[in-house]
């Protein structure tokens, strides 16, 4: 593998598959050691990796990564990582992953946010992991199994309102979208109003996006992300950083320039946050906020 792919088209899925004599589903395992290679832990130097195959027959990775000089929380989890690939590429359903260690109680909860999140089945590959008496024949495990009584959407949601991964439109404006700006920052404001507009923010009201380009003038784009609770949120930065590392990479100092867009009287507000781990990273990077309706 030369430059990383975070998201495996169905062709390459299977033909991947088929050169190894295994099923789509038996891969994923086998990708998990390959997708750590790509995660980025600096504090930890612990390298997750996590191989989802969605309902598309794409499979997609997700990596963990770190910030120094900021708190910890400010981390994305490779879990987090991957359900974030799959909203940015519109996948509609994750119904099976791999991962490298078991996941954390906290990324059980951020997977709640998934339409019948209890069937997901995953397979952890570290081999000193405990066999559990609960797995399927092919080794895979019910999500439900290891979170039983859960917490979830279902608790503060009606049962029909659109999850993490389906379609939804938050359908924001901004009333002086063209003002006399240079074709960079319309550009920008343009998609991160965008994100804005995909941003899960069910439980606050308060979507959010995130546009950033890079020194070559390439646009990643990400959107703030939501738990039932609360704390496993993901912000937009994280998502939009998620775009950078699996479409762009290198350096976070090549980030020259980020908007965030989000609602002016919002209770939960991205902005200072989001400027924060931004000047942490690329301490020359331009950044600017604008609101939206
Ligand atoms: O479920 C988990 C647990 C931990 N990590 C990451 C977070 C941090 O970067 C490192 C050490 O906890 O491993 C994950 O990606 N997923
Ligand atoms: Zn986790």
């Amino acid at each position: 593998m030369d430059k990383p792919s975070f998201v495996i088209s169905p062709e390459e899925a299977e033909s991947a598959a088929n050169q190894l004599g295994v099923s789509v589903l038996q891969l994923l395992p086998s990708l998990v050691n390959p997708a750590k290679s790509f995660a980025r832990p600096p504090i930890s130097k612990f390298h997750v990796g996590a191989v989802g195959l969605g309902s598309s027959g794409r499979i997609f990775l997700g990596v963990n990564v770190e910030f120094p000089g900021l708190p910890l929380h400010h981390s994305i989890h490779a879990e987090q990582f991957l359900v974030t690939n799959l909203t940015l590429n519109g996948e509609r359903h994750l119904r099976n992953f791999a991962v490298s260690a078991a996941p954390c109680g906290h990324c059980r909860q951020f997977l709640q946010e998934i339409r019948d999140a209890s069937e997901i089945r995953l397979v952890i590959t570290d081999p000193n992991a405990t066999a559990d008496p609960d797995a399927d024949s092919d080794g895979f495990l019910r999500l439900g199994s290891i979170l039983p009584h859960r917490f979830g959407p279902e608790d503060l949601l009606e049962k029909d309102f659109p999850l993490i991964l389906e379609h939804h439109d938050n359908n924001l404006t901004i009333s002086d979208l063209d003002p006399i700006s240079n074709g960079n920052t319309v550009e920008l404001k343009r998609t991160a109003l965008a994100a804005a507009n995909r941003s899960y923010a069910p439980y606050s009201l308060c979507p959010s996006g995130v546009a950033l380009v890079d020194c070559e003038g390439k646009v990643y784009r990400g959107w703030y992300m939501e738990s039932a609770a609360y704390n496993p949120s993901l912000g937009p930065v994280q998502a939009a950083l998620v775009d950078y590392i699996a479409n762009g990479g290198g350096g976070y100092e090549r980030i020259v320039g980020a908007v965030v867009v989000e609602k002016e009287d919002a209770v939960v507000r991205q902005e200072h946050t989001a400027r924060l781990l931004i000047q942490m990273i690329s301490p020359k990077c331009d950044f600017s906020v604008y609101h939206c309706h």
